[in-house]
Order: C-alpha cells, then structure tokens, then sequence
C-alpha cells in the first residue's frame, strides 16, 4: 500500500487539557475508500480525535496526515475536500432548508445537487421550511446535508443519527452506503453498535484515551468473546452451551433428541463484544488508579508535595479552532 492509499494517517496521537491526558497515544490509519468507526464510552477521547483531525483543534504530540496534510496547516483546498458533520451543529437559522443548503453548495467547486440531498436526507416535504422551526431530528438531517453537499473526499461524522427516529437512520445508512459507493472515505463515531456493525469496514475502539483494540467489525474482541452460543430446551429447562463448532453441537443435539425445541445458535453482537472491551480496561485503569493511589499515599508520608492535577472540564464543542478562542 503506497500512502496515496492512505486517507487518514494517525500516529502516536497524544492530547492534553491541562494535566488532565484526553489521548494517551492513539495510533491508526484510514484506507482511502473505507468507512472506520471510531467506538468508545462517554469521554474516551473520539471526539477530540475527530476534532484534531478536522483540524479544529491542535494535537499535543504525535503525527496526524489528513488527505496528505497536517491538519494544523490545511489550508481552503483542503477544507474543501473535508465534509463535516460536528457533534452539535447549532445550526437553527432564519433560512430555509432549500436556502442554506445552496448557499453551501456555492462554496465547494464541485458540490452536488441541492434537490438530491435534501431527498436524501428525507426532508422533500420540510425544504421550505426555516431550519428553526424543524424538530430537532430534523434540523440534524440537514447538518448531515451540509455535511456532504460538497462531495467531500473524507467525510466526517461525529455522532450522526442522535435523535434520529428508526425510518430516519436506515435512510441514513443507505445515504452512507451511496457515499461509499461513490468511493468516499468515511470517519464515523457512534454509540449504536449495530448502526457501526452495518455500515463500516473497520473500526477502533478507544476508552480513556487509549486504543484498546481496532480490526474488521467481525473480529474485534477477543477470540473467546466471539464464541457463538447455542441454546435449546431440554426437559422444560433453557440449557447454553458456547461451542466454538456450534454445527458439531446441534448436530449431536439432533442425534441425541430428534429436533431440539426452541434451538438458537446466537454470535456475540459487536456491543457484546465491545461492553466485554471497554469494561476489561475499565478494570485494568481503575487498577492502575488504585496502584498510582498507594504509591502517592507512600509520598506524602515521606513528607513530599504531590502536585495537584487540574480536573477535566468538559468542554461544549464549537467549530471556532481550539487556538482562536477567547
Ligand atoms: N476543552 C476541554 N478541556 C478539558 N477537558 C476536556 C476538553 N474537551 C474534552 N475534555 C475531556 O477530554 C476527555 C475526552 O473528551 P471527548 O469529548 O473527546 O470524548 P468522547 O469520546 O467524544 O465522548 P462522548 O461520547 O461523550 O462524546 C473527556 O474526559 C473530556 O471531559
């Protein structure tokens, strides 16, 4: 793979907010073309992830290459080939759906047909209608619009379908699998593992800070989470049994009780697998926390100054750049 292959490129990213360490050396890449979910808890990190990719705010340590470029330094060219879809847009403007998409598509060179977008995002009977007065599913409906009106080369989406009814997000994902048709290359984070599952080629999953696995949606976890169960009822009672051949046990199940009642062979979901990822290293950090505890306790009795570490703020996300604020 040459890196023209590369959309994204992520080495040893690191982030601090005062003392307090949001990414602790996160490393990944993006094939062009391929959809990557980015998967962890409240607070992992994804968000600041996505935000130092877009070039919104400015990395501590490590290498970041976004279509090429270091996203400190990307300048309009570049910001053209990027669609954003941000966590929480604001967008409740005065003008209409219709108005503020072609007023967007104006500014890319090559942007795609304002009545194709708002038919792919559902809202044909809304697009007259101010964005202030649309629910807010709707009004996230359009930010998803403005998100790809510029046929972007790597699109962005940081929680897209929050608040989004059922119809809404399967007709998300089809606008998704139309952009990948297309060959664009998409960054996805969400909490709906099954909306993860369906839609991308691979993804990362990444709690306090840390990356704690990344693969194929198929093979995250370890081998053991993915052993498949197979449960029947047998004399009144559900029985289990997890059975990495699950054929070989219904087969001698059929064998032994002719057609076995109530029978399931059920794969671990990839939220099965993920609550199995994310609570290992829970345990594994509330360890190091606990460790890191004893040792400061020790110091103090030896009459040292342990420094006081800042406490985490959260933070409301804007798109103004982390280094241009107030
Ligand atoms: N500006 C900031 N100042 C201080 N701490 C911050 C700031 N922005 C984020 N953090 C902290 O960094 C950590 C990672 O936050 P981030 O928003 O990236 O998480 P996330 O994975 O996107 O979470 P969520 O799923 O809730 O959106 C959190 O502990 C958060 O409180």
């Amino acid at each position: 793979m040459t890196s023209n292959d590369i959309a994204v490129s992520v080495q040893n990213l690191t982030k601090t907010y005062g003392a307090f360490a949001a990414l602790k050396g996160i490393t990944f890449d993006i094939e062009r073309g391929e959809t990557f979910a980015l998967l962890g808890p409240n607070g992992a990190g994804k968000s600041t992830t996505i935000e130092i990719l877009e070039g919104y705010r400015d990395r501590s340590g490590g290498e970041v290459r976004v279509l090429g470029v270091d996203p400190q330094h990307g300048g309009l060219p570049w910001k053209a080939k990027l669609g954003i879809v941000l966590q929480s847009s604001g967008e409740s403007g005065n003008v209409t759906v219709r108005e503020q998409l072609t007023q967007f598509a104006g500014m890319y060179p090559n942007s795609r047909d304002v009545n194709e977008v708002i038919a792919a995002i559902g809202l044909e009977e809304k697009a007259n209608t101010r964005i202030k007065n649309l629910s807010g599913g709707q009004q996230r409906r359009v930010d998803v619009g403005l998100g790809v009106i510029g046929r972007p080369e790597l699109l962005f989406l940081d929680e897209p379908t929050t608040g989004f009814d059922p119809e809404a997000r399967r007709q998300f994902w089809e606008l998704i699998r139309s952009l990948k048709r297309e060959g664009t290359t998409i960054l996805l984070t969400t909490h709906y593992l099954d909306e993860a599952a369906q839609l991308s080629d691979r993804a990362a999953v990444v709690a306090g800070g840390k990356l704690v696995d990344i693969g194929p949606v198929g093979s995250l976890g370890s081998a053991e989470a993915r052993v498949p169960l197979v449960r029947w009822r047998e004399s009144g009672i559900v029985r289990e049994q997890r059975a990495t051949d699950p054929g070989a046990v219904v087969a001698g199940l059929v064998a032994r009780l002719g057609e076995p009642v109530e029978l399931e062979v059920v794969r671990p979901s990839l939220e099965d697998i993920y609550l199995e990822l994310v609570t290992a290293e829970n345990a594994e950090a509330e360890a190091r926390v606990a460790a890191n505890t004893t040792a400061t306790d020790g110091a103090v009795i030896a009459g040292t100054n342990p420094a006081a570490g800042a406490s985490p703020t959260t933070t409301s996300f804007t798109t103004t750049k982390e280094n241009e604020r107030a």
